[in-house]
């Protein structure tokens, strides 16, 4: 078997299908191997390994960062997520688009989002541990973020009533979004 790389309608998120090993004891796989994702199109250099819990309903973004814009490769170890990206790319023919890609412990899936995109996942288990990999160090003061609920976009996040942190309920709307906070 091999790891298989997946273009998503927005160019440069790709979604990952690492190979599993099981066996009577359980399983085994590689979240993330240098060569063979640099193989796969994915050249990010990672610095950050993130790992959030959540529970059911949460939804955590849409967030991104300018001068400290990250790469990501999001994989859910535990529960279930839809994990979302919006093109923030100014001049991109999907710009303003968003894909998202349910990942989870079953599916074993992960999700890989570049610079220049918004960010953000919801939970439809009970429960989610979700960890990702970062190509840029946390930045506090270079945080941004799109409103989770922008009509606009109509990201479908297959939860009711949403958890959301007050920094989450207060961002604008993408058409809001000053073009000095957006991406070259
Ligand atoms: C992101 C981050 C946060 N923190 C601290 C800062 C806060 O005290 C606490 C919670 O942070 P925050 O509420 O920003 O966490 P999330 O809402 O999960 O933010 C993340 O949500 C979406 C899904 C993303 O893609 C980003 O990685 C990130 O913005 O962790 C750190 O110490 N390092 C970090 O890299």
């Amino acid at each position: 078997m091999a790891v298989r790389f997946t273009e998503t309608p927005l160019k440069g998120v790709v979604i990952i299908e690492p190979d599993v090993f099981g066996d009577a004891r359980g399983f085994f796989m590689e979240t993330w191997q240098k060569i063979r994702y640099k193989d796969g199109g994915i050249h990010a250099d990672f610095v950050q390994d993130n790992h959030s819990r959540s529970e059911k309903g949460v939804i955590r973004g849409l967030h991104y960062q300018l001068k400290h814009a990250q790469d990501k490769l999001v994989y859910a170890v535990r529960g279930t997520i839809f994990d979302v990206a919006v093109d923030l790319r100014k001049g991109s023919a999907t710009f303003g688009q968003w894909t998202g890609c349910l990942l989870s412990d079953e599916n074993r899936k992960q999700l890989f989002v570049p610079k220049g995109f918004a960010h953000g996942f919801s939970v439809l288990s009970d429960v989610a541990d979700v960890t990702y990999k970062c190509s840029d160090y946390y930045a506090p003061g270079d945080e941004y973020g799109i409103l989770y609920n922008d009509p606009e976009l109509g990201i479908d996040w297959q939860v009711k009533a949403p958890l959301v942190s007050d920094k989450d309920l207060v961002h604008p709307c993408l058409k809001d979004v000053s073009p000095g906070q957006l991406f070259i």
